[in-house]
C-alpha cells in the first residue's frame, strides 16, 4: 500500500469566510428587515459518519475483512480490500489504497438509536422549536442503513419519531385546534374560511385537542411524499382504488422564491399516535420493489416535512420547517443487474444523486456566497427542493450510512468522497433567528392580510420587483388575482427595460475590458520580440566572436605545428653536438696541420731528400712511403670534407624550400586576416540595423500608447450610439474577437505590429 488520500476538513477552514455578510437569498423578501443586510454566520455543513453493523450472513460470507478502521470520533480510515477497483487501480499507480476522511463525528456501529439522535441533530430540534428551520438527509448505498437512521422501527425508532416527540413534548397542552391557520406556499401562512376549516376537520376526524386560551399556541402540520423517477408523490393521498394513477405534483415557486409543492396535502396532527398512523400510511404508499441488494429496497427519495405555526391570538408569529430525507440507494446497475423499469429508477436515483452531488461541490466552491455563481439546483426535483436551506433559510445536516462489507467497498468510498466534499459547503445563516420575522399570512383567495404584516408589506409592496424578477416558469401564477397579474406585467415590463439596459452596459463594460486586453496582449508581444531581438544580437555576435577566435587558434595551432616540423628536421642532442664541433676543430686542426706539412714537402726539398736517403739506402725507401701515406691521407681528407660540403648545401636548400612554405603561410594568415575583418565590418552593420529596429519599437510603444487613449476616449463616449442592441451581446462580443481587422483599431494595430519576418 503506497500512501494516503487524506480527506480531511483542513482545505474547508481554509475556505470558511469569516466576519459578517449579508444574507444571499433570504426566504422572507418584502418585509423592511428582508432587504436590509442581515446579520449571517457562517460554518460548514455538519456531516455525521454511521458505520452499520455487520449481519450474520455477511460475516458467514468473508465480508469482514477490515475495510473501515474508525480512528477517533472523528477520523475514519478505508483499506482497499482484495479485488476492489480501488485496490487494483492503486496496484496500477492511479490512487491510494488507503483513504483517510474526517468527519463532524462518527458514530459506530455499536451507537443506540437514542446516541445518533443526541449527537446529530438535538440542537437542530431545539432551533426549530425555536422558529428555525431544519434538514436533515440521509445518504448512503442502497442498504447502508438509511431508512433505519431516519425511521428506525418500532423498538428502534429512528431520527423522525424522536423529533415529532420533541416537538409534541414542546407543544405540550399548547395546542392550537382552531384548524384555520395552515401553512402556506413556502413559507407562509394562509388564513382559512370556515368552509376549509370544515374541510380541514372532515379530513381529520380524529382531533381531539387541548387548547390553553391566551398565551402562545402551536399547530403542527405534516406532509410526507416522494421524489419517485423524478415525479413528485403525495404519500398520504388516498387511493379509491388500486389501479387509480397517483397524480404527479408540481415543484413550484412563490413569490419569495422558495421551492414548494403545489396541492402538497398538510395534515394538522396532535399526536404521535396521530403521527405514528401517517408514517405508516405513507411507508405502505411508498414505492418499494425487490432488489438483487436489498428485499425491501426503497427506491425513492422519501421526504416527511413538519411545520410548526407559533400562534399567539390570531397572529402566526412564525412557521419553521423541519424537513427529513432518506434518500434512495445509491447503486452502480451492473452490480445490482437491474433491468427495464429497475434500470430507469437506478438511473434516476443516480442522476438526482448526481446533481445534488454537483450542487453540493458548486456550494463548496463558492467562497464568496454574496455573489453565488450557478449552482445547477434546478436541475433535479430534490435539489430544487433542498435550494434554500442552502441559502440561509435553514441549518442542513447530513448522516452518511456506509457499511463494512468489502464488496461493496468501492461504492462506499464513493460516498465517502461525496461526504467529503458536503463537508466543505459553507452554509450562511442568519444570525437573527427567523421566528423574529413573520411570515406572511394570506386569505383563503392567497391575498395577503394585513393583520401579520407590517405596514410596507401592504399588498403594493408585497410583490417586490426582485421577486417577480427572479420567478421562473414554473413559478405559481395562479395564485395571483387578475387585476394583480396586471399589475405583476407591467412591472416585469419595466423590469424588462432596467434588464436590457444593464445588459447593454455591461456589453460596453466587457467591450472596454476586451480592447484593454487586446491591449495589454499587443504591449506584451511587442515585449517579447524586443527580448528576442536583443537576444539575437547578442547570440550573433558571441557567433562571430567564437568564429574569429577559432580562426586565431587555428593559426596559431598550424604555426606551431610548422615550428614543431622544423624542430623536428633540425633537432640534434647537445651531448652530439659538442662532439660533432670537436670532431670539426680536430679537423680543422689537422687540415692545418697537413697544409704545414705540404708546404715543408717542396720539390727541391724533397730531391734533396731523396737523393739524401738514396745514399743512405733506409731513409730513402722510408721517405717515399711516408709521402704516399700522406697524400692518401689528404686524399681521403678531402673527400670528406667535400661530402661535408654536399650536406651542407643540401640543408641550406631544404631550408631554403622551407622558407618559402613560411612565406606561402603567412599569405593564407594575411588573406583570412582579411576576410575577418570584412566580416566584423558585417555584423557592426547588423548591430547597427538591430538599434535602427529598436529605436523603431520604441516608436511603436508611443503609437500603442495614443492608441490606448483613443480607446478609453472612445469608450467614455455614449455607449448607445455605438451599439448594436438587437444583435445583441454574444454577437457584439464575437464581432470584437473574431474580426479585429474590421475595426479601426484592429486595423491600426495590425499595422503597427511588425511582422517577425523583418528583424532578420
Ligand atoms: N445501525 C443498525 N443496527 C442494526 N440494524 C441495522 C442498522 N442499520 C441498518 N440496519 C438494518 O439493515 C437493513 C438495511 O437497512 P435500511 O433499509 O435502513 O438500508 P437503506 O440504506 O435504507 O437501504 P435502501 O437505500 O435500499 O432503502 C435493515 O434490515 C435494517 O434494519
Amino acid at each position: 500500500m503506497s500512501g494516503i488520500e487524506d480527506f480531511t476538513d483542513e482545505d474547508a477552514t481554509q475556505q470558511q469566510p469569516g466576519g459578517v455578510e449579508s444574507t444571499p437569498c433570504s426566504d422572507l423578501q418584502g418585509a423592511p428587515e428582508h432587504s436590509a443586510s442581515v446579520e449571517v454566520e457562517p460554518q460548514t455543513l455538519k456531516v455525521y459518519l454511521r458505520v452499520r453493523p455487520f449481519f450474520k450472513e455477511e460475516l458467514s460470507d468473508h465480508e469482514d475483512q477490515g475495510c473501515v478502521v474508525i480512528e477517533d470520533n472523528q477520523v475514519v480510515k478505508l483499506y482497499a480490500p482484495k479485488g476492489s477497483a480501488t485496490l487494483k487501480s492503486s496496484e496500477r499507480g492511479i490512487g491510494m489504497a488507503v483513504h483517510k476522511f474526517s468527519f463532524s463525528q462518527i458514530f459506530g456501529h455499536e451507537t443506540s438509536q437514542n446516541e445518533l439522535f443526541e449527537g446529530t441533530v438535538e440542537s437542530q430540534v431545539s432551533d426549530y422549536l425555536d422558529g428555525k428551520n431544519a434538514l436533515l438527509f440521509s445518504y448512503g448505498v442502497t442498504n447502508a442503513g438509511k431508512s433505519h437512521t431516519i425511521q428506525g422501527t418500532a423498538k428502534e425508532p429512528g431520527i423522525l419519531p424522536r423529533v415529532l416527540d420533541a416537538t409534541f413534548r414542546h407543544i405540550g397542552q399548547c395546542q392550537y385546534v382552531g384548524m384555520d391557520l395552515k401553512p402556506f406556499l413556502g413559507t407562509d401562512a394562509q388564513c382559512l374560511g370556515p368552509e376549509q376549516v370544515k374541510q380541514e376537520k372532515n379530513n381529520q376526524k380524529d382531533s381531539s385537542c387541548f387548547t390553553e386560551p391566551g398565551g402562545r399556541m402551536f399547530a403542527l402540520w405534516v406532509a410526507f411524499f416522494e421524489i419517485y423517477n423524478e415525479s413528485v408523490y403525495d404519500l398520504l393521498q388516498t387511493l379509491c382504488s388500486k389501479s387509480k394513477k397517483r397524480t404527479v405534483l408540481r415543484v413550484c415557486e412563490d413569490r419569495a422564491g422558495n421551492a414548494y409543492i403545489r396541492d402538497l396535502k398538510w395534515i394538522n396532527i396532535h399526536s404521535m399516535e396521530e403521527a405514528s398512523k401517517l408514517l405508516r400510511f405513507g411507508n405502505k404508499n411508498r414505492s418499494a420493489a425487490s432488489t438483487k441488494m436489498n428485499q425491501s429496497s426503497s427506491r425513492s427519495h422519501s421526504i416527511f416535512t413538519m411545520k410548526l405555526l407559533t400562534i399567539s391570538g390570531t397572529t402566526v408569529e412564525r412557521v419553521s420547517e423541519f424537513s427529513l430525507c432518506d434518500l434512495a440507494g445509491s447503486e452502480r446497475c451492473n452490480k445490482t443487474k437491474t433491468f427495464g423499469e429497475r434500470l430507469k429508477e437506478a438511473g434516476n436515483i443516480n442522476n438526482s444523486l448526481l446533481i445534488l452531488g454537483k450542487c453540493i461541490t458548486a456550494l463548496r466552491n463558492q467562497t464568496d456566497r454574496t455573489k453565488c455563481g450557478y449552482v445547477p439546483f434546478r436541475e433535479s426535483k430534490l435539489t430544487k427542493l433542498f435550494q434554500n436551506f442552502f441559502c440561509g433559510k435553514g441549518k442542513a445536516s447530513m448522516i452518511v450510512n456506509i457499511t463494512q462489507c468489502a464488496s461493496t467497498y468501492d461504492e462506499t468510498l464513493h460516498v465517502m468522497k461525496f461526504s467529503a466534499i458536503a463537508k466543505q459547503v459553507v452554509q450562511v445563516i442568519p444570525v437573527k433567528t427567523l421566528g423574529s420575522l413573520a411570515p406572511c399570512l394570506v386569505d383563503r383567495h392567497g391575498n395577503p392580510l394585513l393583520r401579520n404584516m407590517v405596514d410596507s408589506q401592504a399588498p403594493d409592496g408585497y410583490f417586490s420587483e426582485e421577486e417577480l424578477l427572479d420567478e421562473e416558469d414554473e413559478a405559481d401564477m395562479s395564485i395571483l388575482p387578475q387585476e394583480e397579474l396586471l399589475t405583476v406585467i407591467e412591472i416585469l415590463r419595466t423590469k424588462l427595460l432596467a434588464e436590457r439596459r444593464k445588459n447593454m452596459v455591461q456589453e460596453m463594460e466587457i467591450r472596454k475590458e476586451m480592447g484593454d486586453a487586446m491591449l495589454q496582449q499587443l504591449v506584451e508581444s511587442e515585449e517579447v520580440l524586443s527580448l528576442q531581438i536583443v537576444k539575437l544580437k547578442e547570440s550573433y555576435e558571441e557567433k562571430l566572436e567564437n568564429t574569429f577566435d577559432m580562426y586565431k587558434d587555428a593559426i596559431k595551432e598550424h604555426a606551431y605545428q610548422c615550428a614543431m616540423n622544423r624542430i623536428g628536421d633540425d633537432y640534434v642532442p647537445i651531448a652530439e653536438f659538442i662532439a660533432e664541433e670537436e670532431k670539426v676543430e680536430a679537423l680543422t686542426l689537422k687540415l692545418s696541420e697537413l697544409k704545414n706539412g705540404t708546404s715543408a714537402f717542396r720539390p727541391e726539398t724533397r730531391i734533396s731528400t731523396t737523393n739524401q736517403s738514396s745514399q743512405t739506402g733506409d731513409g730513402v725507401s722510408g721517405s717515399a712511403f711516408g709521402s704516399n701515406a700522406l697524400n692518401k691521407m689528404m686524399y681521403r681528407e678531402k673527400c670528406a670534407l667535400e661530402k661535408m660540403c654536399e650536406d651542407k648545401q643540401e640543408l641550406i636548400m631544404s631550408l631554403e624550400k622551407r622558407l618559402g612554405d613560411l612565406k606561402a603561410v603567412q599569405e593564407d594568415y594575411m588573406d583570412q586576416s582579411a576576410e575577418l575583418i570584412v566580416m566584423r565590418r558585417r555584423a557592426e552593420e547588423r548591430t547597427r540595423c538591430m538599434d535602427d529596429l529598436l529605436r523603431e519599437n520604441v516608436n511603436k510603444d508611443g503609437e500603442i500608447a495614443l492608441l490606448k487613449e483613443e480607446v478609453s476616449q472612445r469608450s467614455q463616449k455614449s455607449p448607445v450610439k455605438t451599439m448594436k442592441p438587437k444583435r445583441g451581446l454574444l454577437a457584439n462580443i464575437r464581432d470584437t474577437v473574431s474580426s479585429p481587422r474590421t475595426t479601426a483599431i484592429g486595423r491600426t494595430l495590425r499595422k503597427a505590429t511588425p511582422s517577425p519576418a523583418r528583424f532578420f
